[in-house]
């Protein structure tokens, strides 16, 4: 029995496979938890198959069905082979989460054609890999609902212009393939997480950490976000519930990109009326664990 405690009611994903990208950690791993506490079987994509297969021994431990596969997402044949072993083992694909992703901050000036590129195929072309591989080898006849994990880097991002390029494009992949796949019954949509308070946020060095403390004065609700708070909205766009939802880009940020400094966040970090995930990340450099 699963200790997630999901908004959705159980078994909405009974007999349903789903493919999450970057599932050994952070949000990605959340997302995987409480899919599989709905239901689904999941595989777990990413670099580090330790970290994969500890998140396969978290969800069995649940109750759980899972499975890893090994790849990084931006090598072509290592994507059509996993998405063909993924087949191989559980024989369907109905939804895919394209969550790995990353980047590492550095002023546009100081990335050079190594940088940007490792960056963008990370974000941009891993994406666009693994989605087509999915559609083709079972969405394009069976349907299945895919969705992007972007980031909230509108009007520019200082120190993270090739992720933010990157996720602009994403987000045009999102729209563009919702259009080219409706008549597959293939949904595609992208979810924007704001600041959210997950593992990545222990990837940043040290000479970020006061400015990760601070963020949440700049987030209108006052905190960063959860990892949870992420996967629902995940959940929902898999969901029968968004069945008439193809092409959006949800944001999960607090209403970050509205604040405006002449008027004051929300103070005290007020504490989440819901926390579904006991299990969560707790990033050190927020001092929570
Ligand atoms: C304002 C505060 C925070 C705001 C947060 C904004 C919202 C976003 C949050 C998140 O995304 S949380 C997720 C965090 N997780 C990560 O970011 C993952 C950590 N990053 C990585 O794993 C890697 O950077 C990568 C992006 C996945 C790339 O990995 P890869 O193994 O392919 O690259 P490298 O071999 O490490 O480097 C390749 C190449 O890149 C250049 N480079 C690397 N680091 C820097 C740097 N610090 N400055 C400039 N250039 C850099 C360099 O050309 C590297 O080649 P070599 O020189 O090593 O040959
Ligand atoms: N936390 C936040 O505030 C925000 C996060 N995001 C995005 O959300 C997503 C999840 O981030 P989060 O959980 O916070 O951070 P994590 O760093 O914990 O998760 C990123 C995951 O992506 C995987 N990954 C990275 N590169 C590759 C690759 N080339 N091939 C396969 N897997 C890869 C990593 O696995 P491995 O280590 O095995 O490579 C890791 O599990 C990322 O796309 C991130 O950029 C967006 C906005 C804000």
């Amino acid at each position: 029995m699963s200790s997630y405690r999901s908004a959705f009611r159980p078994g909405l994903f009974d007999g349903q496979v789903v493919i999450v990208t970057g599932g050994g950690s952070g949000i990605g791993r959340c997302t995987a938890h409480e899919l599989a506490s709905l239901g689904a079987k999941v595989a777990l994509l990413g670099r580090n198959p330790d970290k994969l297969e500890t998140v396969r021994a978290e969800i069995e431990g649940e109750g759980g069905e899972a499975a890893c596969f090994p790849l990084d997402i931006r090598e072509e044949p290592a994507v059509e082979a996993a998405v063909a072993a993924v087949l191989a083992r559980f024989g369907r694909i109905d939804g895919l989460v394209n969550n790995a992703g990353g980047q590492f901050p550095a002023p546009l000036a100081a990335i050079n054609q190594k940088g940007w590129e490792a960056v963008v195929r990370t974000n941009l072309t891993g994406g666009f890999l693994v989605a087509r591989a999915c559609f083709i080898q079972w969405m394009a006849d069976h349907g299945g609902s895919i969705v992007n994990i972007v980031a909230d880097m509108w009007n520019g991002m200082p120190g993270m212009g090739h992720s933010g390029a990157a996720r602009a494009g994403m987000v045009n992949f999102t729209e563009t393939a919702a259009f080219e796949w409706a008549g597959c019954a293939v949904r595609v949509n992208a979810v924007a997480p704001g600041w959210i308070a997950s593992s990545g946020m222990d990837r940043y060095p040290p000479h970020m950490r006061d400015i990760i403390r601070g963020l949440a004065e700049h987030v209108p609700l006052g905190r960063l976000g959860l990892e949870a708070e992420v996967a629902a909205a995940i959940t929902f766009l898999l969901s029968p519930a968004a069945a008439f939802i193809s092409g959006t880009t949800l944001r999960v940020d607090g209403a970050a990109p509205n604040f405006k400094p002449h008027w004051p966040a929300a103070k005290g970090k007020p504490a989440p009326e819901w926390d579904a995930f006991p299990l969560a990340s707790k990033p050190s450099v927020l001092g929570e664990g």
